[in-house]
Formats: structure tokens, sequence, C-alpha cells
């Protein structure tokens, strides 16, 4: 019987590790095998605990082509923010797929964080159809910061445009960015023109309105307050123009229900829009990702990460002649 320990693997050491280049990849492999029907993922479990603004969510995953199984477990609590703490905190159980054993606990914050972005990517890459010139980011947290990288790193926007309720801190991110990023005090103003947007708050309310998007505008809307479709005013679902994609089907069913029964539908997942080519999708459609969020991401994710650990360890114990 093996007495090996599983690894723990902290934030900081998975920070070290991840890369884009590797990442974005990975995510849009998980992303073509879940609609592919080549991963395991049910619905994820939420436990709401509204007395603490909170809530805690159970994600398990096994994606067949990169034979990695795992289970994250991840907390949304709204008010970390005034405590110092991250306000989504996760932790990711990697097995062997062979045997189910627990080979790594590694720490998720920094892998949902990442994953969440590089999925923002490979929505932007296969939904929008037109040149990315300006990315209006609102929300300046921890979603709100990893987009600015993720999306500047990949396409390289002219503008790169950040609201933030609380005003200091759009302006905080930005001067920790560089001159590529501007904070804009006015949220109607950072939308106006964009290309691209990214919405990553826990607004209840909608910040972002039909009248203020130019035709064939993209958003990624990333929130999850109370509901996952807090962010975007009914009258862009509603809209003629409007094509709403997901991550995950089944899960939307259950998570976008409130939207679904509301005569909204759903187009597809992204993983089946990376089969249709740009042709096939009006370039004047605005789009939507609605992005909830999925096991298989993390699962490849750590995998991608436990790799890079194993080739740094064989680096540094190779002989050098
Ligand atoms: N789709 C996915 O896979 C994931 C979604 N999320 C969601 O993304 C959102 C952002 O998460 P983080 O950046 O980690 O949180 P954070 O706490 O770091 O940032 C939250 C942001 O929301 C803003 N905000 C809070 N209440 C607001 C209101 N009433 N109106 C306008 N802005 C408000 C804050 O100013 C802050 O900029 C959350 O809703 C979170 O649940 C987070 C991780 C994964
Ligand atoms: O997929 C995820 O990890 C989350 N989605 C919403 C909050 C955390």
């Amino acid at each position: 019987m093996s007495s090996e320990q599983p690894l723990f693997m902290s934030d900081e050491t998975v920070k070290s590790l991840l890369k884009w280049e590797t990442l974005i990849p990975a995510v849009e492999g998980a992303m073509r095998d879940l609609s592919k029907k080549d991963v395991l993922q049910p619905p994820r479990l939420i436990l709401p605990i509204p007395s603490k603004n909170g809530a805690l969510l159970a994600m398990p995953a096994f994606s067949k082509s990169e034979s990695a199984l795992g289970c994250k477990v991840v907390t949304s609590f709204q008010n970390n923010q005034e405590k110092g703490l991250p306000s989504i905190m996760g932790t990711i159980l990697f097995m062997d797929s062979e045997t189910g054993k627990l080979k790594v606990i590694m720490e998720g914050t920094e892998i949902t964080a990442w994953r969440t972005a590089a999925a923002s990517v490979v929505a932007t890459k296969h939904l929008h159809v037109g040149e990315k010139k300006i990315l209006a980011i609102l929300g300046a947290g921890t979603q709100g910061r990893i987009h600015a990288l993720a999306m500047h790193h990949y396409f390289q926007f002219q503008e790169v445009r950040i609201w933030n309720r609380t005003e200091s801190r759009a302006k905080a991110l930005c001067n920790e960015l560089g001159s590529w990023a501007t904070h804009y005090s006015n949220k109607e103003r950072c939308v106006r023109d964009a290309d691209v947007i990214v919405t990553a708050t826990y607004s209840p309310t909608p910040i972002v309105r039909l009248s203020w998007l130019k035709p064939g505008a993209h958003i990624n809307a990333i929130g999850f307050g109370v509901k996952h479709h807090n962010e975007l005013e009914d009258e862009i679902y509603k809209s003629e123009s409007t094509v709403v994609w997901v991550d995950h089907m089944e899960a939307a069913q259950k998570e976008l229900a409130e939207l679904i029964n509301n005569g909204v539908r759903m187009r597809g997942e992204v993983g089946q829009a990376m089969t249709l080519s740009h042709a096939q999708t009006q370039s004047s459609n605005i789009t939507v990702f609605h992005s909830l969020g999925m096991a298989v991401e993390d699962v490849v994710a750590a995998k991608v990460v436990f790799e890079a650990h194993k080739e740094k360890l064989q680096a540094a114990t190779r002989p050098s002649n």
C-alpha cells in the first residue's frame, strides 16, 4: 500500500506556476471537451448562507482527455473585503484518476481568479467578431484586476477602462497596472463605445444598460451575487439582437432558471461556439457570455500547475554538465 502523503500547494506556490500561455489553452480545451461530452461534471452544489451574505459551492469534475479528476470547494463571502480577505476563496482536491487517491491539496483562490479570466478570454475569442480596441471593466476587485491582465495580455486592447463603485479602488488598480489602464468615474462613459465589456461585481441591480452598448459589443458577465444575472438590465436579454452563451447548459438550466423561465434563450455553450465559424454570427449582434464557472476549468488548471511543479523539481535535480 502506498504511504505517499498528498502534497500541499499554497496559493503563493500556485501563483508562481500559473502562466497565461499554458492556462488559456487548457481552459479552452476544457470548455471544448465539456461540449463534446468528454467531461463528467454535474451541476454544482450551492449552499447559500444568507445570514453571512455568503455561499459555499462544491464542484467536482473529471476530464477524460486530460485524465484529470478533482473537486473544488469554494466560498463566496461578500463582506470579506472589510476584513482584508478575498471574497472568493477555494481549495482544490486533485486525485489520481486511475485510483482516486488524493495527490494534491491545492489552495484554489488564485486558480479561481485566473481560470475565470481565462474562460472570458476564450469566450471573447470565439464569440466576438469585430475589432478589439476598447475594453471596459466594471468592478476593480480580484476579478476586475485579473481580467484586465488576461485580456490585455491576449488581445492587446488599445484602451482598457476600469470603473468601480468606490472610485478610489479603480484609481488604485489603474496605478498598479500602469499607463495602459484608465479609471472612469462614470460607468456609462466607461461602457459607451467599448468593444468588449466585463462585469465583475456583487451588484444586486443592473450596472449596464442596453442603450449604452454599441452594435456588436461583447459582454463577459461574471458576477454571482444573489443571482447570476443581476448585472445586466432586462432589456439586454430581451433585445432581439442579443445572443446569450454559457459555459455549461446543464448548470445554466439550474442557476439561470429565472432568466430562462422569463423567455431568455441560451444559444449554447462556448465549447459549441468553437465549432461555428464566425461567419455564422452576425457582426451586429450583442453577445453575452454568462460565466457560471466550471469545475473542469479548476481541475485542468490544477493539472497544469502540478505538471509545472514537477517540471521545476526535475529541472532542479537534473545534473548540470
Ligand atoms: N463566474 C465565475 O466563474 C466567477 C464569478 N465570480 C464573481 O465575480 C464577482 C467579483 O468577484 P471578486 O472580484 O472576487 O470580488 P471582490 O470582492 O474582489 O470584488 C467585488 C467588486 O464588486 C463591487 N461591488 C460590490 N457591491 C457592489 C454594488 N452593489 N454595486 C457595484 N459594485 C459592487 C466592489 O466594489 C468590488 O469591485 C462576484 O460576484 C463573484 O461571485 C468570482 C469568481 C468566479
Ligand atoms: O466557479 C466558481 O468558482 C465561482 N463561481 C461563482 C463564485 C465562485
